[in-house]
């Protein structure tokens, strides 16, 4: 365990939560689980290997003083940024995840804009930058994530211009159409401007940022080149330079990949066909309980295909594994009473005592079961109506070691961009989100093997690492623009 020491960390990660969340037992005892989300999967293997410091919230309200008490952590400093429950219903629950979230993926629901979220989200940022101020090494670089800390870089510099100060989003960044909504925008792309280099997963995400930069701060930028000859475009405030590029997130896909192979795995993953009843076909579903990632679209379309008989609820079942997620956020609370009532809707039309047609786990499920999971599974389900990356796409290749398998993935996820070679479908098309399942389940062996090659080179090539190593020597100045 490090010690604590202040001022001496020359890599820094501030994200809204840190990779453990705390919980208070009854007897005020604090017990650390490792927190959900693709952004922690991500940066975790890139802490520990840097043995950087990371800044972030503990996950829970009001923990009082325990929380100052070293963090287990692994091969890395944990910096708690404590929250009050007032804070967290307005920063997390309401400016973060009330308006940001659902403007930024879509407007699936209505995002509400209000006066106390907004100046919470002004504060709760404000003490993440002056946390990071006072851990930051003379000189350090800087790594702010996502969009809760996006006014962050802007603080940052105002307190350590000495710093060098890169901002990635992990969710995709809106056309300007729909930005134009947020009573806040302006002071929204200032605060991100504050950093040297801004990554999205998509050159689209960039070209809509450095379009707004342009339209609603004036600032001049040079964007036309992104995707073709240069990744980059660039935005001139006052004597500044900023860089606008993207970089597409990824897993730690040889580690998975060995896991995965691991005899244990294997076994566990025969395990689950057994315990599942043998069947011919397992479809599989893995996301955190979200109205963004299509689990009520593929619900419905496998509820459909079992109606027409072209799947057998006998011989083909479907798995879901969700991990609860922003629970005390209404939309989120509606949309897990909607998709619970569909699963009990279709078990009681095609299950019978002892084998429903579908499984569904309402917790999360240790790694190492996951990737049995993955491993046992032959058809992974990937439908959100949108999403940012979504790493479960790559984690399922990764673990596919012997190449069989079947991808049936949204055209809405940034893994798309990657993953050609799955059956790709437009997740408001629900006869074409049904076609998708319906092929993947009845492929060819030969094609499907073809198919999960290709898509395998692709996220063992494009690992995690490649792309933090990408992010960060940019950032450094030391990558050549033209050819990262
Ligand atoms: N039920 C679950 N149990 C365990 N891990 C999960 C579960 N659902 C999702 N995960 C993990 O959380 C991460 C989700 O990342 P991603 O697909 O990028 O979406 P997001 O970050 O929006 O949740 C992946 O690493 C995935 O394996
Ligand atoms: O912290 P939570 O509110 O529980 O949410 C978990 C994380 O969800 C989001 O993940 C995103 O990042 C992934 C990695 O880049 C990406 O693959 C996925 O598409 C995104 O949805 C969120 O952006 C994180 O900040 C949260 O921690």
């Amino acid at each position: 365990m490090p010690a604590a020491a202040f001022g001496t960390s020359d890599f820094v990660v501030v994200a809204n939560r840190l990779p453990v969340d705390v919980e208070k037992a009854p007897d005020g005892e604090l017990i650390w689980k490792e927190s959900p989300g693709g952004l922690v999967t991500a940066l975790k293997p890139i802490l520990s290997a840097r043995n950087g410091a990371w800044v972030g919230w503990p996950g829970a309200p009001d923990i009082g003083d325990g929380a100052d008490d070293p963090i287990p952590g692994e091969d890395m400093l944990l910096v708690p940024v404590k929250l009050s429950a007032q804070e967290v219903e307005e920063h997390y629950e309401g400016f973060s995840n009330g308006s940001l979230w659902p403007l930024y993926h879509d407007v699936i629901v209505k995002p509400e804009y209000h006066r106390e979220w907004w100046n919470t989200y002004v504060e709760v940022n404000r003490r993440f930058a002056e946390e990071t101020a006072r851990v930051a090494a003379e000189g350090a670089t800087v790594w702010v994530q996502d969009y809760q800390l996006q006014l962050v870089p802007k603080m940052l510099r105002m307190l350590r211009p000495d710093v060098k100060i890169g901002f990635f989003l992990h969710i995709p960044f809106p056309p300007v159409e729909l930005f134009m909504q947020m009573p806040w925008r302006r002071e929204i792309i200032e605060g991100i401007l504050g950093a040297d280099l801004v990554g999205f997963h998509l050159p689209g995400g960039a070209q809509n940022f450095l379009y707004l930069a342009d339209k609603l701060a004036g600032y001049a930028t040079s964007r036309n080149s992104i995707g073709v000859r240069s990744k980059f475009g660039v935005v001139t405030v006052g004597f500044r330079s900023v860089r606008v590029g993207a970089f597409p997130i990824s897993i730690d896909s040889a580690e998975l990949a060995a896991t995965a192979k691991l005899p244990e795995t294997r076994k566990r993953a025969r395990a689950l066909r057994k315990e599942l009843g043998d069947p011919e076909k397992i479809m599989l579903g893995v996301d955190r309980l979200d109205y963004t990632k299509g689990i009520d679209v593929r619900l419905r379309a496998i509820g459909e295909l079992y109606q027409e008989g072209r799947l057998d609820p006998e011989r083909h079942i479907f798995v879901q594994l969700a991990t609860p997620s922003r629970e005390r956020v209404e939309s989120y609370r509606a949309m897990r009473d909607d998709i619970e009532l569909q699963v009990g809707r279709i078990n009681g039309n095609f299950g019978r005592i002892g084998h429903p047609a579908i499984h569904y786990i309402h917790r999360p499920v240790p790694r190492r079961e996951l990737l049995a999971f993955f491993a046992a599974s032959d058809v992974m389900l990937v439908t959100p109506l949108r999403d940012g990356m979504n790493l479960v796409a790559k984690e399922y290749i990764a673990c596919r070691t012997d190449s069989s398998g079947a991808l049936v993935l949204s055209e809405f996820t940034g893994a798309a961009a990657e993953l050609r070679q799955a059956y790709q479908c437009n997740p408001h098309d629900l006869e074409g989100v049904k076609n998708a399942i319906d092929e993947a389940v009845h492929q060819d062996p030969e094609d499907g093997k073809r198919r999960i090659r290709a898509m395998r080179r692709q996220v063992l090539q494009y690992d995690v690492d490649r792309w933090a190593r990408s992010f960060l020597q940019t950032l450094a100045g030391t990558v050549d623009e033209t050819r990262a």
